[in-house]
């Protein structure tokens, strides 16, 4: 595919898709598609039993029981390939489970040995502008707490704000800002199972700060220590990028790095007592200028992921390795 295709900011077409779904939308439930509604109903549809379902049908199609679950960003999903052993279950094939849209989301798990240690692998995520609620966005970490993992990393494409920021470098995320919780959309709306979690959960260490910590120092061990940040994510719905006005407020509320995904899965996996640790690659520079030759374009998006997927494994496995050797104490 050209990189003209989204020069000035125009989006890359919805993937075909088979399984009743067509450009991101599911036919079946096309007359639900209106707001609330849609979203409780298709929210409250993963049950516990439904969820104990698919991570029984994962349980059975894979030896591996991992205690790691990662999730790859746009662009990201190459550091797949550095699986080893590895199953492969392509989403269309576990029941109850939603499909991938978005060019550069392979749509599939794997279960694998990543340098070693065992990990459950999604090889690309749902977003909410697919037209899943956040609820089915972030139901995967739900299926990976019930397979028995522990910890979560996840990972995602970001345009960088903050000033110091380069495209390429890596933002440890430290914080988010949840907005689409503001206004009230947030994974864990409705009815609470408390085998899952508490109704209040507090999110105010939802990124585990000693794995932030170890992060630091793994930055520094493969000399990444110049591209390496630490900062405030924050997800909004897409999928248009954002307005320079847009940016100039989000600079202002302390936004470092603007994306389209993880806050909704962080959330859902605090919920369920899991351990969080986040990063951001530095995909594009979002600069409040309307001055600029260049926007945000999908495909340069995706690029960069491949061309840093070397850094990327270093630091994945590097951290997986370390939560492996941390739990067996
Ligand atoms: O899945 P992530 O959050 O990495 O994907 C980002 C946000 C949009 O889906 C896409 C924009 O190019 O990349
Ligand atoms: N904005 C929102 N989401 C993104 C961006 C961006 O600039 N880059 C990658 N994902």
């Amino acid at each position: 595919m050209s990189d003209k295709v989204c020069q000035n900011g125009n989006g890359t077409a919805a993937k075909p898709l088979t399984n009743g779904i067509a450009n991101g939308v599911d036919e079946k439930n096309e007359e639900k598609i209106a707001g609330v509604f849609y979203n409780a109903k298709e929210a409250s549809w993963y049950t516990y039993d439904v969820l104990q379902e698919i991570a029984n049908h994962l349980l059975a199609r894979t030896q591996l029981r991992p205690k790691i679950g990662i999730i790859l960003g746009t662009g990201l999903g190459s550091l797949a390939n550095q699986l080893t052993d590895a199953d492969y279950i392509d989403y269309q094939t576990i029941p109850h489970f939603p499909v991938s849209t978005v060019e550069g989301h392979v749509g599939r798990l794997i279960f694998g040995y990543l340098k070693g240690v065992p990990v459950m692998c999604m090889q690309g995520r749902f977003h909410y502008y697919e037209g899943y609620p956040l609820a089915k966005c972030a139901m995967p970490v739900r299926v990976m707490k019930l397979v028995g993992c522990s910890h979560l990393i996840a990972t995602n494409a970001a345009g960088g704000l903050h000033p110091d920021y380069k495209v390429g470098d890596i933002m440890l995320m430290k914080d988010h800002i949840n907005i689409m919780g503001f206004a009230g959309n947030n994974p864990l709306q409705g009815p609470n199972d408390s085998r899952f979690g508490p109704r209040f959960p507090n999110m105010f260490n939802a990124y585990d700060f000693k794995l932030l910590k170890k992060a630091k120092e793994i930055g520094r061990d493969i000399g990444i220590e110049n591209n390496l940040h630490e900062g405030v994510y924050i997800c909004l719905g897409g999928p248009n990028f954002e307005t320079v006005a847009e940016l100039k407020m989000l600079r202002i509320w302390g936004v470092d790095a603007v994306g389209m995904s993880t806050v909704h899965e962080i959330t859902t996996a605090v919920h369920c007592g899991m351990t969080c640790f986040a990063f951001s690659l530095i995909t594009n520079l979002c600069i409040p200028s309307y001055d600029l030759e260049e926007s945000p374009c999908h495909e340069d998006i995706v690029g960069i992921g491949k061309r840093q997927e070397n850094t990327l494994t270093e630091l994945v496995s590097r951290m997986a390795k370390h939560i492996h050797m941390e739990l067996k104490k």
